[in-house]
């Protein structure tokens, strides 16, 4: 495990704005001043090249014609995911100045990159009203080793060690606002063996969420198509004012991702 990162105090570079600014491209849009892949559309094609696999081919073919891709590259975000938050928080009013975030699964940082502009997570307080001034925190974790995003703490580490809770609340110093879980684990072209390893993370995502959120917060967790269900579902109503599923138009429509946006977290019942 590392922990490694900006933490609050940040480090130097200023990534005011909405925008990643921390890869080719400029940062700022945030989603942009219009849709993205409502531009002019070029489709490129990849010639097959001897050596290079078929599904490799195609995989290249689609990651050239995708606007996500390309606009994610012109912004500098690390991923397409950064549009997937920006989405989910243009409609569910997920991320302020001030929160503090938990990224779980966050590499290779696109969606820790959105939070930490969006909170002004390691920045000093700047102008604007007393809301606009705050400054957030976000803590980002994954199991792969994963460049700093400047502003976050950013640690490498499988969720599912069980460490890891008591390793990230010592890192937030305290209850968060928002959990968030793009976790995914490789697939395995096995629907159902996939779909039991991402619930098995969406689960432990929520027991997490459960301990740590403050009154209020917020979780956002992927799941696969079906929902979230059973006993994970109720238990989530029981305890949020508001649960409900979303595919962000990022999501890929091949993709059987969604996202469970639970809302207004009520606090454990022994809490009460
Ligand atoms: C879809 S990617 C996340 C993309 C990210 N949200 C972004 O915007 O760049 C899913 C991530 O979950 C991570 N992951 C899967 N299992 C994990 C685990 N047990 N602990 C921590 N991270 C895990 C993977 O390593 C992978 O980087």
């Amino acid at each position: 495990m590392t922990g490694r990162g900006g933490g609050r105090g940040g480090r130097g570079r200023d990534d005011r704005g909405r925008g990643g600014g921390q890869g080719a491209g400029e940062s700022g849009g945030g989603g942009g001043d219009r849709p993205v892949g409502s531009g002019r559309k070029l489709h490129t094609r990849v010639k097959t090249a001897r050596g290079r696999k078929t599904s490799s081919t195609r995989w290249l073919q689609r990651q050239l014609n995708d606007p996500y891709v390309l606009e994610a590259r012109r912004q500098g975000f690390r991923s397409r995911a950064a549009f997937k938050l920006i989405e989910l928080d243009d409609r569910f009013g997920l991320l302020r100045p001030g929160l503090r975030v938990v990224d779980l699964g966050a590499a290779p940082g696109g969606w820790t990159q959105v939070a930490v502009a969006r909170v002004r997570a390691g920045q000093p307080p700047g102008g604007g009203g007393p809301r606009s001034n705050a400054t957030g925190l976000v803590v980002g974790l994954d199991i792969l080793d994963w460049e700093d995003v400047v502003g976050a703490v950013c640690l490498t580490l499988d969720f599912m060690d069980p460490a890891a809770p008591d390793l990230l609340r010592h890192h937030c110093g305290g209850p968060v606002d928002l959990v968030l879980s793009d976790m995914a684990a490789p697939t395995t072209g096995h629907p159902q063996t996939d779909h039991l390893r991402v619930m098995a993370l969406a689960e432990t995502a929520w027991d997490f969420a459960e301990a740590v959120l403050a009154p209020g917060g917020t979780f956002v967790c992927k799941v696969f198509q079906g929902g979230t269900e059973g006993a994970l579902l109720t238990r989530m109503k029981q305890l949020c004012a508001s649960v409900k599923h979303a595919k962000p138009p990022a999501s890929r429509k091949d993709s059987a991702e969604i996202y469970v946006v639970a809302q207004g977290f009520k606090g454990r019942p022994t809490d009460a």
